[in-house]
């Protein structure tokens, strides 16, 4: 069967530094998959390739079996390839639900007007209280992006993404910052995911992983370095060399 995100053959130099070697990944329909790999393994860059900040050196991205490779960012987010947005680069002056308005409004097509009252236009209002509810930022709809808690922040980001309907979302850290009296409500919505929106989740927290994943890629020097199930790479002793020969999680 096609998986839903693959990449095949991927590379990705930087002058005569290889981030990407040989990379053939799939992401499956409804995956809980992270990536895991030391400092420097090449994650992001890796991700800067699926959404296309990046463009490889040589290989193939597809999204449903059709190729991507060549493809805008933009084109790709209609196509529901997402990534977690970080909300201080773009959304930091606005109130919460002012950001939720414009993005549910620009995926409708709708555009958003600031002087129209937020959810006049038919539907967005039910949208924007339920990934209110949802994401359990009711309590701070009015406040300023910027001026959020970290856990809040990263909710926020997470709603953002949602809310563009994506089949594959990528998240990066999602848990970054959050303090630890917050990390259980970030947690708690996480698991909590739409179910048929495949996720690939970067994360250096292994606790996060091992709770969230059920299948685990570990890219080391930019390679595949092994792939499996949690229990199979929590055992890996492969992985464990390259984690505590390498010193430092990452
Ligand atoms: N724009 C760039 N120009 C040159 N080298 C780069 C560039 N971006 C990344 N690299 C190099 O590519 C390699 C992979 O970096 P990358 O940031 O993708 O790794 P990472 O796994 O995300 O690391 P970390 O966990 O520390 O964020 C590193 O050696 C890095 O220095």
């Amino acid at each position: 069967m096609t998986a839903l995100l693959e990449t095949r053959h991927l590379n990705r130099m930087f002058g005569a530094l290889q981030a990407t070697t040989d990379v053939s990944f799939r992401l499956e329909r409804g995956a809980r998959h992270a990536l895991i790999g030391p400092n420097g393994a090449g994650k992001t860059t890796f991700i800067n390739l699926l959404t296309g900040v990046l463009s490889p050196t040589s290989g193939e991205i597809l999204l449903d079996g059709k190729a991507i490779t060549g493809m805008k960012r933009e084109a790709r987010v209609q196509r529901g390839l997402v990534r977690t947005f970080q909300i201080n680069q773009l959304f930091g002056g606005l109130t919460v639900i002012e950001s939720l308005a414009l993005v549910v409004a620009e995926r409708r097509g709708e555009g958003w007007n600031p002087f129209r009252s937020i959810g006049r236009a038919r539907g967005i209002d039910t949208e924007i209280a339920d990934l209110l509810r949802g994401f359990g930022l009711e309590s701070v709809a009015g406040e300023t992006c910027s001026d959020l808690p970290y856990g809040k922040q990263r909710l926020l980001e997470i709603a953002l993404a949602i809310a563009l309907k994506p089949r594959v979302l990528l998240l990066d850290e999602p848990a970054a910052g959050v303090p630890e009296a917050d990390r259980q409500e970030v947690l708690s919505r996480l698991a909590a995911l739409p179910s048929d929106v495949a996720i690939l989740l970067i994360e250096h927290d292994m606790d996060l992983v091992f709770t969230f994943a059920n299948r685990i890629s570990v890219l080391v020097s930019g390679g595949l370095f092994a792939e499996g199930t949690v229990d199979e790479i929590a055992h890996d002793p492969r992985v464990k060399d390259v984690y505590l020969g390498g010193g430092q999680h990452g």
